[in-house]
């Protein structure tokens, strides 16, 4: 493994509380620790925080409300801005700023939206500033909820290239049977496939405080494994697990990932139809083949189809051939209107700006 790792540390509101009613600062304080430990060695750290709404309930000392989407609602609106505050306290303590990204499936499945949160996350972390996200619980419906914390740490994963997710809870990991009605549970160490077996051992969550339980955190484990991102299971209270996680000490449960994050990415953007096409001049071709550079909109001598910023679109040269295939920074549009003209005119000419290039070079795979 590089020296320096992209990991998403996931708590779970199991973590969080301790198992209590109120969220306990001294859990919090140590893994905020650990966390500034491994970003002063370089590595880039990602949060993904439950507890929203438990830290809603205690803020607002217990209320009586009907077990309705709505007091939950209410419950996360105000519990969400007590726990980033306490985020922003702890990691102050360090020196170390964050970033607050409250995300829904919506943010995630529309391919430009997707690539505006990746953009963000990476400036983030560019910064050296610790995104720290949950659900946007307070106005997420059902339609548009991802629904659970482990699904989304998977996907936040995805969207910050990380190389590992770390899921923290109250277990040491996936267990044959859920512990706490079978005393004689083994913990599962190391997982090469998930199945129906897996799944079938994997329960919901019974202490009333977490979401989804085990079964989420192997849906997180499949989703991620699936796009190259290795994953474990561990308890929030193991001393020093963020450090072992990084380090590749074994330590819960750890679930291999299924392919490279190259390859999943190459499936990715050659299993797209492409929804376009440019035509580029032989200065940007030198570039792109031989110095691996992105392809700026200077190069770009003919815009084909009808596409939008996000869509896959095949890269051809002067004489036709297919060069590369990637993901486009810009819709069809406004690559018509910046083909040929330097990158610092893009904001004078479209009147907004995603960036200098068209296509980035860490979206194109040449063919
Ligand atoms: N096979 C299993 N191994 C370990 N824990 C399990 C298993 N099946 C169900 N669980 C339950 O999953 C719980 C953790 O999930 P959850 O309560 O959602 O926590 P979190 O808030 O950390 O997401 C454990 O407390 C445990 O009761
Ligand atoms: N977004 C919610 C947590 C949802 C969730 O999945 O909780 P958990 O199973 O404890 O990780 C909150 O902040 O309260």
């Amino acid at each position: 493994m590089n020296s320096s790792q992209t990991l998403v540390v996931k708590l779970g509101t199991s973590v969080l509380t301790g198992g209590s009613l109120r969220l306990n600062r001294a859990h919090i304080v140590e893994l905020v620790r650990q966390c500034a430990q491994q970003h002063a060695l370089g590595h880039r750290i990602i949060i993904v925080t439950s507890g929203a709404i438990a830290a809603g309930r205690e803020h607002l000392g217990y209320p009586e409300l009907p077990a309705t989407i709505a007091s939950k609602q209410l419950l996360a609106a105000v519990g969400q801005s007590r726990l980033i505050q306490l985020w922003e306290q702890l990691f102050s303590i360090y020196g170390i700023n964050i970033g607050q990204m409250l995300l829904t499936r919506a943010d995630l499945e529309d391919r430009e939206r997707f690539l505006n949160a990746r953009d963000m996350m990476q400036a983030l972390l560019d910064n050296q500033i610790v995104p720290v996200i949950n659900e946007n619980d307070a106005v997420a419906t059902a339609e548009i909820k991802v629904g659970d914390n482990d699904n989304l740490s998977a996907l936040a994963a995805i969207l910050g290239g990380a190389d590992k997710l770390l899921l923290l809870t109250d277990q040491s990991g996936l267990f044959t049977a859920d512990p706490r009605h079978n005393p004689d549970a083994e913990l599962i160490r190391e997982v090469h496939s998930i199945d129906s077996a897996l799944r079938a051992i994997a329960g919901d969550s019974i202490s009333g405080l977490g979401t989804g339980g085990m079964a989420t955190k192997l849906q997180a484990a499949d989703v991620a494994g699936r796009a190259g991102i290795e994953v474990v299971i561990a308890a929030g209270s193991k001393p020093g697990v963020i450090g072992d996680v990084i380090n590749d000490i074994s330590v819960g449960t750890r679930f291999h990932a299924q392919t490279s994050p190259l390859e999943n990415r190459k499936r990715w953007i050659f299993g797209a139809p492409p929804a376009g096409e440019i035509t580029i001049d032989d200065g940007a071709v030198q570039a792109m083949l031989e110095r691996g550079s992105s392809l700026l909109p200077k190069g770009i001598k003919q815009v084909k189809g009808d596409f939008s910023r996000g869509e896959v679109i095949r890269i051809r040269d002067l004489s036709g051939r297919d060069l590369a295939h990637g993901v486009a920074r810009y819709n069809s549009d406004a690559l018509r209107m910046i083909a040929g003209h330097h990158s610092q005119k893009i904001d004078e000419i479209l009147g907004y700006e995603y960036g200098s290039v068209a296509v980035h070079r860490d979206d194109m795979i040449i063919n």
